[in-house]
């Protein structure tokens, strides 16, 4: 049986509610923010409105949309008749670096920089082409609100990472009235005052100073990233809908709570279980990596026994430092365990990753390093049994999606809210100091592969990938539901 979502689409027929917008398909204007972690779930979703009968014109950064083409080969983003993809420039001096580009310096400059390029990319497409009639935008690229606004159409917000993160960002504004942030001086980083519970935040009770997104942590009143999240999330507030890259049964507490605060949302995830149930080999060939991925990875893994490697990745924006990389070299090695390192070639600070002799001479017939890979893949292998993570959402989306229990390294952001839910929330994570020392690493990587708090975490790993499964089913899941009404709203 086709799932009703898809009815419309697999049939070949135009979604009904076109009528009322004449003969022409719907056409989405969908832009991520120009980082890996937010492209991946943006193309999901553009990809499910594809289906839905949507025309979609994705629009990626000129820095990134040549990063793409050099990664995936001259013909990735030739798109199809009704999938396009389109660029603006970011504002950015131009640089043909192969990597994530500095996180503030690029806040600063989509807020800045972007909402002309848009507009002017907007009245091009009006003027070439079927009308755009509606915007699904990255949460942190606000400044569509206002090009969505003059033209009168809907701007549909995706916050790409987790629900406790939003809220807690959504703190920010009280965190700085009442004077918890910025800190008074350094020393403030070290001396426990970031165990400081806040026990005024809705949904979030015991939560503490340090599991708030890191941007806190400054001294600095004009520090830029607090201003950038602050301002973001109250502009929020005008989208026509905040769609969220999370599923009820997860955050059902904290999204209680920002209900009533916000716009309509709807909560979609896991995006992959939903795209698995569509069978489109055109529209899978439409990739995202911005590195270009390593086959070598699954071939090697197929060698292995069913949960007995562990993955180790930090996602697409940590960086490191030279010693970080030897305590989880040291750590992996000690370990015993086999594993799967991706070490991206912009993961260590100021150098390339160099990893001592005897660490390498000593694990080859163990381990395997690469440097980028099909993360999701990898995850769903069953040769995989833990994933050592740095907290990115989508990593823990995918990590629960595949039932694989967590370490958690969180670096930066809503990485440190994310960890603090992995591990005393969901039961599916352990955290690492953040002044990693191999010897915690080696001990933590045994308990997650063969300890009894480990063989916990995978039963609760599981149960959370049943309880995504149930979520993006037809016809009463939550999230399958959700992505319904979404396309309601956004129709008409
Ligand atoms: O070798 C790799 C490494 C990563 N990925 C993919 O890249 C994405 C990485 O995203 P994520 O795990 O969320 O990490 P970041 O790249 O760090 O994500 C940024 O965006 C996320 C979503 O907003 C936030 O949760 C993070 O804090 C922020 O750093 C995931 O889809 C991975 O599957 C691969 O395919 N192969």
């Amino acid at each position: 049986m086709i799932p009703k979502y898809f009815q419309l689409s697999v049939s070949g027929g135009h979604p009904n509610p076109s009528a009322k917008m004449g003969s022409e398909k719907p056409h989405a204007v969908c832009i991520p923010y120009p980082a890996q972690g937010h492209i991946n779930p943006m193309l999901k979703l553009a990809k499910l409105l594809h289906c839905r009968g949507f025309r979609i014109t994705f629009v990626n950064t000129e820095f990134n949309h040549t990063r793409l083409l050099n990664a995936q080969g001259p013909n990735c983003l030739s798109g199809l008749p009704t999938f396009q993809f389109e660029t603006i420039p970011d504002g950015l001096p131009p640089s043909d670096v192969d990597a994530t580009q500095d996180i503030p310096s690029l806040c600063v400059s989509t807020k800045k920089n972007c909402l002309a390029p848009f507009r002017r990319l907007l009245a091009k497409l009006n003027h070439d082409g079927p009308p755009v009639t509606c915007i699904f935008s990255d949460a942190i690229m606000s400044f569509t609100l206002d090009a969505a606004q003059e033209l009168g159409i809907p701007d549909l917000l995706l916050w790409t990472a987790s629900a406790c993160g939003f809220m807690a960002y959504v703190q920010y504004r009280s965190l700085i009235d009442k004077g918890f942030t910025p800190l008074k001086d350094e020393s403030y980083l070290t001396n426990g005052y970031l165990d400081t519970v806040v026990d005024w935040i809705p949904g979030m009770k015991g939560i503490r100073l340090k599991d708030l997104p890191s941007f806190i942590r400054t001294t600095d009143p004009d520090d830029v990233m607090l201003d950038f999240a602050m301002g973001e999330l109250e502009r929020a507030r005008k989208a026509s809908a905040i769609i969220f890259n999370t599923f009820d049964a997860l955050e059902h507490e904290v999204l209680d709570a920002i209900a009533p605060m916000y716009p309509p949302i709807y909560t979609i995830a896991p995006l992959q279980l939903l795209l698995d149930q569509i069978h489109d080999s055109e529209l899978q060939l439409i990739e995202s990596n911005l590195w270009k991925e390593e086959p070598e990875c699954l071939k090697w893994l197929d060698s292995k026994e069913p949960n007995s490697v562990v993955y180790v990745n930090y996602g697409s924006i940590t960086v490191m430092t030279p010693q970080q990389l030897i305590e989880f070299a040291w750590g992996l090695a000690n370990s015993n365990q086999s594993f799967l390192w991706i070490l991206r070639p912009d993961l260590v600070s100021g150098e390339s990753a160099i990893l001592p002799p005897e660490f390498v001479a000593e694990t080859e017939d163990r381990g395997l390093l690469a440097g980028w890979c099909l993360q999701e893949q990898v995850l769903t292998h069953q040769a995989i049994g833990g994933f050592l993570t740095h907290n990115g959402w989508n990593s823990i989306i995918e990590g629960l999606c595949a039932g694989v229990p967590m370490i958690c390294w969180p670096f930066f952001a809503e990485q440190q809210t994310n960890c603090r839910y992995c591990c005393t929330e969901w039961g599916v994570g352990m955290e690492i100091d953040s002044d990693v020392k191999r010897d915690e690493v080696a001990k933590l990587v045994r308990e997650l592969m063969e300890g009894e708090k480990g063989k916990e975490m995978k039963k609760k790993t599981m149960e959370w990938k049943h309880t995504a499964e149930a979520a993006t089913t037809g016809p009463d899941g939550s999230s399958y539901l959700n992505l319904e009404k979404m396309f309601e709203h956004v129709l008409l």
